[in-house]
């Protein structure tokens, strides 16, 4: 194994990128853990099965649960699956939860973790993109409920995170650029090197193998290494993190969580952008960059699935909400967040109509 990248999150834990890491999931486990739980997405067996024996061949007992693909990992039925499979093998508060998938996976099992005897040790091993840039760093955990996305979660801190990029390889096209809409949301809120790469090869970027895109992975992780080392609770900063995802959780949810996670995000960001340019935070070219760079990655820059009524309940929803204000995280400009509090409903409708 050569060229890993270490990403340290404050003083609490690594993230390493590079081919073949997912090999030392062993040895970042936290001392004196005798049992581990294996958790992947049904159809990852084949990347499952190498994590398993590395950690069988390292000594420990280990145990696995395959759970339902994509969305419908996330539920607190698939959790509570996963407390009976540990409640039966005695686990302790010694013992750990690896993650083995996308972000749908992390979620789950990061906070089938946390709840465990109030919290046991989960290293993550993600296999998208966007797992590997948002999902398995930084903490969020959680399920949906019947009401709304992640409604029910914890915060809960991973012992390590660990991106193989050979993981990527077989990761269906539409999934990795779903996963590089979370990666441009870093370059708008605050690396505009990302947007860059993306424009000046966007077919590269989109190749599992190439160093733009490993590039780009890595520049985002530290975006979320640095913001969640400084808010892990979303007291003030952290709510950066969450552009696009006002409208795009609402988004989801009406879809029934037949959309990817990745492309509502995308549309909600085109909407915070219409937002930002209608109130006078942006200009004209800033909105326009979105809807291209968002664009040429094959991510949906509009939406005409819903009217605008469909989506309220679940707008007031997002969790950046206080009381009965909606607050948006909205750019000044180029990489200067900042949020847009208690907008009128007229306006909201009127960007949204934008969006169709
Ligand atoms: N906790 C956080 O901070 C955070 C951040 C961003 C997103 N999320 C959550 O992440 C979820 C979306 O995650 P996602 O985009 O990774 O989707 P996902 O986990 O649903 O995976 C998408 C699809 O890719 C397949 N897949 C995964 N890895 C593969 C591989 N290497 N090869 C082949 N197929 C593979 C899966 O089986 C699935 O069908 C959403 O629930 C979202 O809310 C959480
Ligand atoms: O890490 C964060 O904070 C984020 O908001 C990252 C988002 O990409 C991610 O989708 C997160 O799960 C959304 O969190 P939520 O609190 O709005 O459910
Ligand atoms: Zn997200």
């Amino acid at each position: 194994m050569s060229d890993v990248t270490t990403i340290p999150v404050g003083d609490d834990y690594e993230v390493l990128v590079g081919h073949g890491v997912s090999a030392r999931v062993a040895e970042v486990l936290p001392e004196g853990v005798a049992r581990v739980l294996v958790v992947h997405g049904a159809p990852l067996t084949r990347l499952a099965e190498p994590v398993t024996t590395a950690l069988r061949d390292a000594g420990l007992e280990v145990h696995v649960a395959p759970v339902p693909d994509a969305e419908a990992a996330k539920t607190v039925e698939v959790a509570a699956g996963l407390w009976a499979v540990m409640g039966q093998a005695g686990f302790t508060r010694t013992d750990a939860v690896v993650a083995v998938g996308g972000g749908s996976v992390t979620d789950l099992a990061g906070w089938a973790a946390a709840a465990w005897l109030r919290g046991v040790a989960v290293v993550h091993v993600p296999t998208t993109v966007l797992g590997m840039v948002d999902a398995a760093v930084g903490g969020k955990t959680g399920i949906n409920t019947a009401e709304g996305k992640n409604l029910v979660g914890a915060f809960h801190t991973p012992a390590a995170v660990l991106c193989d990029l050979d993981h990527l390889a077989t990761l269906p096209p539409a999934d990795l650029s779903a996963g590089l809409a979370e990666v441009v949301k870093g370059g708008f809120i605050a690396d505009p090197r990302i947007l860059e790469v993306v424009e000046a090869d966007e077919s590269s970027v989109q190749d599992p193998g190439s160093t733009a895109l490993r590039e780009v992975i890595e520049r985002k992780i530290a975006i979320k290494a640095r913001v969640v080392a400084a808010d892990l609770r979303e007291s003030n900063l952290r709510e950066i993190l969450n552009y696009g995802h006002t409208l795009g959780h609402a988004i989801e949810h009406h879809e029934g969580y037949r959309m990817r996670h990745g492309e509502a995000v995308a549309i909600g960001m085109v909407y915070a952008a219409e937002l930002a340019h209608r109130t006078g935070h942006i200009d004209a070219a800033l909105l326009e960059r979105h809807r291209y760079v968002l664009g040429v990655l094959g991510l949906p820059t509009s939406y005409s699935g819903a009217s605008f009524d469909e989506l309220l309940t679940a707008l007031r929803r997002d969790k950046k909400t206080r009381g009965a204000t909606l607050r948006f995280v909205v750019l000044d400009a180029l990489a200067e967040p900042t949020r847009l509090v208690g907008p009128d409903e007229s306006l909201l409708r009127e960007a949204y109509a934008a969006l169709a």
